[in-house]
């Protein structure tokens, strides 16, 4: 374990600690250490790996997931749909974005319009969006040029044969071409936006700590490092007590650790609901709603066994998406994502190649629950992320089922198919369908809200609406837990931007 000496930085108190160096804590490691005046350390769990030296199962694009030196490892309650999944977080410097699928596109301005919080509108955070960017099609209204992450438009012959047939059978089915899902239109089939530079999956820890930034004097990222809680006297945050029980002292906190880091350093730091706490023998600091709006994307594999013969390349492994609504979405809601993926344990296949339809129910009203069960801060939190327990989630993700296949049977997809392996040829009516949901569900790994945002009064809120943790002095969170409701697309541009947002207007 690092040594306390070895992480004083400039002064003996450091003025901001910002714990956790994922999508988001890198940024703000970056942004806020460009001021020289003041200093800045980064304290990361897993191994900060030099900016071009991560190692394969973290740097490239088609390997998600991590290993177990670089991931946590967590696994979900039963829930509703009575089995454990695994709850993938990156254990990295630059955190899940180390792991993710590098899906680079953004929540669209109905999912702030959701939100409904002052300062927090689509076009509040385009600046935001937009800074984070080096957009390969060059600066426009939409898109910014010379920010951190690199960010590319795949076209069509950058997207594998599988991905194609794939995008014209959503075609012949009717649907619209999408040429850039942050557009004013998504509603269609179309390539990605990649956070992917030949075959890199570029992320935070990358893009943002560079050789540069990481030599700036007033910045010091410390990898390796757990931490157990904040410290505060009385409400003002003081510092933090690492796993090893050491301290460190800080003028300002910014907890960064994620949807479940940073809710557990919460409830350990005894800022959560005062009873569940009591029963942990953790003295309440605040009593706040930490963990109780858990939210997360459930996320179904339509898989096929593939001819071997059509299937052709399988790289990139995430390509092409439909992205739509059921029939239960709001108005202007786009609430089902259909992803084309090689993403498939092809050993399962009868022909030994497949691939999947990754269908996933976007703006799920099932609430989740985050807790801790002990104080020890090495131990697994209890994340119930309760899929399906809603009626009208499972029925909206029977249509994103049902359309799945239909587009399986549609040519030219049809015609690289050998056969349906999840539902199977014998789910033919809805019940069996729905057995198949439930039976296999997994998650697509967007887990935000155990921390959310509020106005004064709303009983869920337990930060404020300038990311500070409501009841004590010093403390703020940043990351894809301050959201205060889940978006209807992946995570982490949306969570790059908070990030961004919050440097540039809090600090
Ligand atoms: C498998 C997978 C695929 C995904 N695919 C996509 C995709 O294609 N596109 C997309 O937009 N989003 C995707 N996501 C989601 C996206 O990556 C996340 O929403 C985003 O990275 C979350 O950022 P964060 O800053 O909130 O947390 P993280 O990036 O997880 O960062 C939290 C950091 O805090 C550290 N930490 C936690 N606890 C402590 C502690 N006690 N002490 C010190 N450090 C701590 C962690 O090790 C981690 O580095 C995917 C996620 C996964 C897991």
């Amino acid at each position: 374990m690092t040594s306390l000496s070895s992480l004083k930085v400039l002064n003996d108190i450091v003025d901001i600690l910002v714990v956790g160096g994922g999508s988001a804590g890198a940024v703000l490691a970056s942004r806020l250490s460009e001021r020289p005046d003041r200093s800045v350390l980064l304290l990361e769990a897993g191994p900060a790996h030099a900016a071009w030296d991560y190692p394969a199962v973290i740097s490239s694009s088609d390997r998600l997931g991590g290993d177990q030196d670089h991931e946590w490892g967590y696994k979900t309650e039963p829930g509703y749909i009575r089995h454990p999944v695994g709850a993938l977080r990156g254990k990295v410097l630059g955190g899940s974005s180390g792991i993710n699928g590098a899906v680079a596109i953004r929540a669209r301005a109905s999912d702030f319009q959701n939100w409904n919080l002052p300062g927090w509108s689509y076009d509040d955070l385009l600046p935001s969006f937009k800074r984070l960017e080096d957009s390969d099609g060059g600066a426009t209204d939409l898109h910014g040029q010379g920010g951190p992450l690199p960010v590319r438009q795949l076209t069509r012959a950058d997207t594998t044969p599988m991905q194609q047939a794939f995008t014209d059978a959503a075609l012949a089915a009717g649907y619209a071409a999408v040429s850039d899902f942050d557009g004013a239109d998504p509603h269609g089939v179309g390539p990605y936006r990649m956070n992917v530079v030949n075959g890199v999956r570029v992320n935070t820890g990358m893009a943002y700590l560079g050789n540069s930034v990481r030599a700036r004097a007033n910045l010091r990222v410390q990898g390796g490092v757990t931490v157990d809680r904040v410290l505060f006297d009385g409400t003002q945050a003081v510092g933090v007590r690492l796993a090893d029980g050491q301290v460190i002292k800080a003028k300002q906190v910014v907890l960064s650790a994620g949807t479940y880091g940073s809710a557990a350093i919460l409830l350990r730091s005894g800022v959560g609901p005062a009873k569940e706490l009591e029963a942990l023998d953790i003295p309440s600091v605040a009593d706040l709603p930490v963990g109780q709006r858990l939210k997360d994307h459930p996320f179904y594999y339509n898989a096929y066994a593939a001819k071997p013969e059509t299937i052709g390349a399988q790289s990139p492994a995430i390509g092409a998406k439909l992205w739509t609504r059921s029939s239960l979405a709001k108005p202007g809601e786009l609430d089902l994502h259909i992803t084309a993926t090689h993403l498939f344990p092809h050993e399962f296949s009868p022909t030994k190649v497949g691939f999947v339809l990754a269908v996933a129910l976007t703006l799920p009203q099932s609430v989740g629950k985050f807790r801790i069960t002990t104080r020890d801060p090495l131990a697994a939190p209890s994340i119930d992320l309760n899929f399906l327990a809603d009626a009208g989630d499972r029925a909206r993700l029977l249509e994103g089922v049902k359309l799945a296949r239909k587009l399986g049977q549609t040519a030219p997809l049809s015609a690289l198919v050998h056969s349906e392996l999840a539902p199977g040829a014998d789910a033919q009516d809805d019940s069996a369908i729905e057995r198949s949901m439930l039976g296999t569900l997994d998650t697509y790994h967007h887990p935000t809200s155990t921390v959310p945002m509020g106005l004064d009064g709303d009983p869920h809120a337990v930060l404020d609406l300038e990311c500070r943790v409501r009841g004590v002095t010093g403390l703020r969170v940043v990351d894809a837990s301050i959201f205060p409701d889940t978006v209807s697309v992946a995570t982490n541009i949306t969570t790059i931007a908070i990030a961004e947002h919050a440097a540039a207007r809090f600090f």
